[in-house]
């Protein structure tokens, strides 16, 4: 059920370096299951870099990242995807020379029903997970069309289904509607509302109609540190916020 006020991920004093540059200075942020929580905030603000340090593409240099109290900083990459966290990048990364049905199966959570015995099982079990899966996103009807021949936001939200079919618990998607047309942007934020109801999921977003249009919490992040948190309503009021982000 959405917003059970429980608590998926807690992060606590989050901080990396480069080169002595504290891309991420502090952090703070609990996010609740079944939350969409938007971060906002001005070019190099730490967005992303606070995203890689959570799917550990980057490792932190202080603080604590735990996902259902399991501690993620110092897990691998891989780790943090078994433990329920999907991360999607803003460039597409499908395979446009395969099916949709096809890419689908490439990220099927492999090692279930091992037993020979069970293949015939399995089999029809994935295609009904893939079937399934697909009519979410929107994409039913496409499983045998070739991935390359689909529209900028289909190539969108093929990835996002990529990333669901291996039933992540927190999804976090880089700018998912940039390049996407008006229709495509009202599509995806209906599909992330369903995509809430069984999971929690942090956007990283610029666009402000957008963020109006999905966002239960928004956090703005400034010069690597938290520097605002609330409803948009809140958000867009806020004087500092005004003038960092939204007043440019
Ligand atoms: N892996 C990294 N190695 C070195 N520097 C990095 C790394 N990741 C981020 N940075 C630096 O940290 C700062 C914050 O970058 P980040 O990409 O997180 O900003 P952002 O808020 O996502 O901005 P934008 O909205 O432009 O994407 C930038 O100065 C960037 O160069």
């Amino acid at each position: 059920m959405a917003a059970s006020e429980q608590l998926l991920l807690s992060i606590e004093d989050l901080a990396v370096s480069f080169d002595g540059f504290r891309a991420v200075d502090g952090v703070n942020l609990y996010v609740d299951e079944g939350e969409l929580r938007v971060i906002i905030g001005p070019n190099g603000a730490g967005k992303t870099a606070l995203l890689d340090l959570i799917c550990g593409k980057t490792r932190a240099t202080e603080g604590s990242i735990l996902f259902r109290n399991k501690q993620l900083r110092g897990m691998s990459e891989n780790q943090i995807v078994h433990a329920g966290v999907g991360r999607k990048f803003q460039a597409p990364s499908i395979y446009e020379s395969l099916s949709v049905f096809e890419n689908l199966e490439l990220t099927y959570p492999k090692g279930r029903n091992v037993l020979g015995s069970l293949f015939f099982r399995r089999t029809e079990e994935v295609a009904n997970r893939i079937q399934a899966t697909a009519d979410m996103v929107g994409l039913g009807d496409r499983l045998n069309d070739l991935a390359g021949l689909l529209s900028h936001g289909q190539k969108q939200w093929l990835e996002i289904a990529m990333l669901l079919i291996q039933e992540p618990e927190l999804l976090m998607l880089d700018e998912p509607v940039a390049g996407m047309s008006q229709a495509e942007r009202d599509q995806t934020a209906t599909l992330l509302n369903r995509i809430t109801q069984d999971r929690s999921v942090i956007i990283i977003e610029h666009d402000m109609k957008f963020v109006e249009q999905i966002a239960n919490r928004v956090t703005v992040l400034d010069q690597g540190k938290v520097l605002a948190e609330g409803s948009i309503e809140r958000i867009k009021k806020d004087e500092r916020v005004i003038e960092r982000y939204l007043g440019h």
